[in-house]
């Protein structure tokens, strides 16, 4: 039987994006959006290579955590960015079934 649970990005979006405008004493994604979208921008840029840092050391468990960072601060930019996370996931949807390698052959020559 399906899930009725949300899934955990729909979630936490729910919870990021009703923190637009919140008060930055009392929220940290509020404090983050409240210093600009390069901010929180230089966010995605550190925990992404937060990420690649646990991977390098062969530390699966680095890789769940900081990908949770990671994935919290990309919403986090979203928000800052006025993207809507429909807006991926259907960008997702539309690569479905098409091939990296068929997409690249495609692409056109420079
Ligand atoms: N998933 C997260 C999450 N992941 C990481 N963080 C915070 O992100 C911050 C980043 O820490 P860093 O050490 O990377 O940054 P820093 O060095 O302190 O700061 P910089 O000076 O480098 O910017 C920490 O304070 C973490 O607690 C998060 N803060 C919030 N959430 C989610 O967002 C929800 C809303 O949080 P608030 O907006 O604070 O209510 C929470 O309920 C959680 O679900």
């Amino acid at each position: 039987m399906a899930s009725m649970q949300p899934h955990a990005l729909d979630q936490l979006w729910a919870t990021v994006s009703s923190r637009k405008g919140a008060d930055p004493a009392s929220s940290w994604t509020a404090k983050l959006l409240s210093k600009g979208v390069n901010k929180c921008a230089q966010k995605v840029g550190e925990e992404a290579t937060e990420v690649v840092i646990e991977a390098a050391s062969g530390n699966a468990a680095g890789v769940v955590s900081e990908s949770a960072d990671l994935l919290y601060h990309l919403e986090v930019l979203w928000a800052a960015t006025g993207v809507e996370p429909e807006q991926v996931y259907a960008e997702l949807r539309r690569r479905e079934g098409t091939s990296g390698i068929a997409e690249k052959a495609a692409r056109p020559k420079g």
